[in-house]
């Protein structure tokens, strides 16, 4: 396949460069910067010399289109929406690593990310990606909606017992922690060393733009309307997302029985790994690959069913899950070009 990063100098462009410049079906073929334009990405970024020396073009987002199989989006939502338009209207394939096609009512997405674009979000036939739950659906899409880091790690850890029923209440209590590449590379005050090293700070309590989508995910699982009171936490590493929920169990269900029903939920799906009663995941235990892992504990006093999810925010979180989805889309293993062990230590 040809592929286009539109935003290629970003946290998850690089990321996805740094995949499918080892994937055997990919060929790199369209690279977009707006400040890094007629640089070669392997000057911005050496450590790819000899992997990937391409040149970064700007936004001449058409040629891109017309020169490609398959776009990689990491752009404002708002130069999303032009390139999907002329995806479709070319025959081609998005997949978008932002928010633009995540949402099924287009005013959520307004309210949230505060956007003012009038498109006809309907005209634009998209799938949510969160691969493990749509694999069938994404096979046969042509614009793909990855999902946001938090939602991913959050919605694999409930979809089993969502499903089954096993939680009796609907509000749902989630603490997330990331490390600080989940912001992106763009300069921020509040992402300096100084404020974020030895330092674990909350944002956005109960405010995040996180929330619908999560919302939107978990209500669709359990087919009734799921609320979650969710805090995100910015923690002082540079990758990974851990996330712990808490959510009232019904009586009678034992630790052997959660992990056999997350074993049965899981079985087909080469990412995920369900860890043994007694043992937890951590954001060191996938970084740098595209594995989610999750663990549970049941407080027996209060019966309430602690689920930890790990992820890796640039693999499974973004890059990783969006190549995941392109090997789906053109017919290949799910796997290729991700089976890679996490980095150690
Ligand atoms: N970081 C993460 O862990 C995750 C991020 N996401 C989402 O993915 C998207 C990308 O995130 P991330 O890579 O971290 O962001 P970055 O800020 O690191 O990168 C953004 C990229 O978009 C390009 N860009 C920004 N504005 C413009 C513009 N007006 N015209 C042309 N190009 C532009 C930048 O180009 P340049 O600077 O070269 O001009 C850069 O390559 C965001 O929507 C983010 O929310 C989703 C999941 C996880
Ligand atoms: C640590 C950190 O700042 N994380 C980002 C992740 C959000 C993100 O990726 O959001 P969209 O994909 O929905 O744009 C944040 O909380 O805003």
């Amino acid at each position: 396949m040809k592929v286009g990063i539109l935003g290629a100098t970003g946290y998850t462009g690089i990321e996805l460069i740094r995949i499918l410049s080892k994937h055997a079906n990919a060929k790199i073929t369209y690279l977009s910067s707006k400040h890094f334009e007629s640089q070669l990405i392997s000057e911005v970024y050496p450590g790819l010399s000899g992997f990937c020396d391409k040149i970064l073009e700007g936004d001449d987002f058409k040629k891109a289109v017309a020169i490609c199989d398959v776009i990689f989006s990491t752009l404002p939502h708002e130069l999303t929406f032009e390139v999907g338009k002329m995806v479709i209207d070319a025959g081609k394939k998005l997949i978008d690593l932002g928010p633009a096609f995540r949402f099924d009512d287009f005013n959520f997405f307004k309210k949230w990310y505060g956007s003012n674009v009038e498109i006809e979000y309907d005209k634009y036939h998209k799938v949510y990606g969160l691969t493990e739950l749509y694999r069938e659906k994404v096979k046969n899409s042509q614009i793909v909606g990855n999902p946001g880091c938090y939602p991913t790690s959050v919605i694999l850890a409930l979809a089993p017992v969502l499903k089954n029923r096993v939680v009796v209440d609907k509000n749902i209590i989630i603490d997330s922690k990331s490390g600080v590449s989940g912001a992106g590379h763009e300069p921020k005050f509040s992402n300096l060393y100084s404020e974020c090293n030895e330092n674990t700070k909350p944002y956005k309590v109960a405010k995040h733009r996180h929330i619908p989508e999560i919302e939107q995910e978990l209500s669709k699982i359990m087919e009734q309307d799921v609320k979650v009171v969710f805090t995100p936490h910015l923690v002082p590493m540079t990758r990974g997302i851990l996330s712990t929920i808490y959510c009232n169990l019904e009586s009678d269900i034992t630790l052997e029985d959660v992990y056999d029903l997350y074993q049965e939920f899981y079985k087909n799906d080469y990412f995920i790994k369900i860890l043994k009663p007694g043992k937890y995941p951590s954001t060191k235990s996938v970084a740098g690959s595209n594995f989610c892992q999750i663990g549970f504990e049941i407080d027996e006093r209060t019966n309430t069913l602690i689920i930890i999810s790990a992820i890796d925010n640039l693999m499974k979180g973004a890059s990783g899950q969006a190549v995941q989805n392109m090997n789906l889309m053109f017919g290949l293993p799910e796997n290729k070009g991700l089976d890679v062990i996490r980095i150690f230590p």
